[in-house]
């Protein structure tokens, strides 16, 4: 019998991997493959075995298994990418480049060897060089890679926000553009508390330092927890985007997208507001930015270039 359920493959099962495969569960967007090395072979059976018997308890329909062997992936609608080593403190996202991306690369061959017709979406850091490797190594259509960043870095903005104002995070948009490090650009211009601009509410002084607390979100948190990075919230962002996709909602979500001439850049992966549905990336929405922000764009878009072109 064919299997109507979505397929979805989270690759690493470590904090990451193994929230978003409980998220992605828990909402019942397909049945979920968790995969790592043959070393770590036990843990993401028993990590698996354990969502699996959640699965009453909560009342929800989706096969939970682990893995180390790639050929359980076959025809996955769906692969996300967290393999890789996480920062410490004191550490920078990007000093994980040379180890990740070659984790990137093998990973995509299998990838590619068992869905060549799946949508990647990629956690792994330097997470905007990261989702490049992958697309040049999948030889996949720019609208079938993609990586997460926007969605985790206004999702932190929008809880700053609501604390600050007391109001229901419900209420409160952001928009963050860029790549996925300190110079990120969160545009306050287009953000809202319940329709109203920000900049109705806070004063700018305020509202400078919850943009730059934004910028070094992912930071605060490997401090705090001394020995890996963040994962509840990171897990929630891919999960969101998951699901903007195997239900083709076409939802507005900011992704890392290669950019083809858009915004002015070329040939490389950053973070702008990208249509999200069945197909994948479907559309880059492009915006007048101001000279200020460009300016900044441009500074973020260079450090991403510096990476990149380690790489190559
Ligand atoms: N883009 C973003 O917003 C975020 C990115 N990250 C990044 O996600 C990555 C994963 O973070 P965590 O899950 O916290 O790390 P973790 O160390 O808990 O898990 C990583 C897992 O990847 C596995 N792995 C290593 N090589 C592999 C391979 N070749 N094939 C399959 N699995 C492999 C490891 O065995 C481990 O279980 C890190 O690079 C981290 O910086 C984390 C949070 C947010
Ligand atoms: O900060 C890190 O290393 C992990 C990450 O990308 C984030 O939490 O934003």
């Amino acid at each position: 019998m064919v299997s109507i359920r979505k397929k979805i493959s989270v690759i690493g099962s470590g904090f990451t991997g193994a929230t978003t495969a409980l998220m992605v569960a828990q909402k019942e967007l397909g049945d979920v493959v968790l995969v790592d090395i043959p070393d770590m072979e036990n843990p993401t059976k028993g990590r698996a075995l354990d969502m699996a018997e959640a699965a009453p308890v909560q009342g929800f329909d989706a096969r939970v298994t682990g893995t180390s062997d790639y050929g359980d992936t076959k025809d996955s609608d769906l692969v996300i990418i967290t393999a890789g080593i996480a920062r410490k403190p004191g550490m920078s996202r990007d000093d994980l480049v040379n180890t990740n991306a070659k984790i990137m690369k093998s990973v995509t061959k299998e990838i590619v060897k068992y869905s060549s017709d799946a949508i990647i979406v990629v956690l792994t850091n330097p997470v905007d060089a990261m989702t490049y490797t992958v697309y040049k190594a999948s030889g996949f259509p720019r609208e079938r890679v993609i990586g997460q960043s926007g969605v985790l870095d206004t999702a932190r903005f929008r809880a700053f926000v609501a604390e600050e104002l007391n109001i229901s995070v419900k209420d409160i948009t952001g928009f963050v553009l860029g790549g996925h490090g300190d110079d990120m650009v969160p545009l306050t211009r287009y953000s809202y508390a319940g329709g109203i601009p920000l900049e109705k509410l806070i004063s700018s002084e305020r509202l400078e330092e919850i943009v730059q607390r934004t910028r070094t979100g992912g930071g605060e948190i490997v401090n705090l927890l001394g020995n890996g990075s963040a994962y509840y919230a990171p897990a929630a962002s891919l999960t969101v985007m998951a699901e903007a996709i195997l239900k083709d909602q076409r939802r507005i979500l900011p992704s890392i997208a290669y950019l083809d001439g858009e915004y002015g850049y070329q040939d490389i992966y950053l973070g702008v507001p990208t249509v999200l549905g069945g197909t994948g990336m479907e559309e880059i929405i492009e915006l007048d930015l101001t000279d200020e922000e460009k300016k900044q764009l441009d500074k973020s878009a260079d450090s991403v270039k510096k990476v990149i072109d380690i790489l190559e």
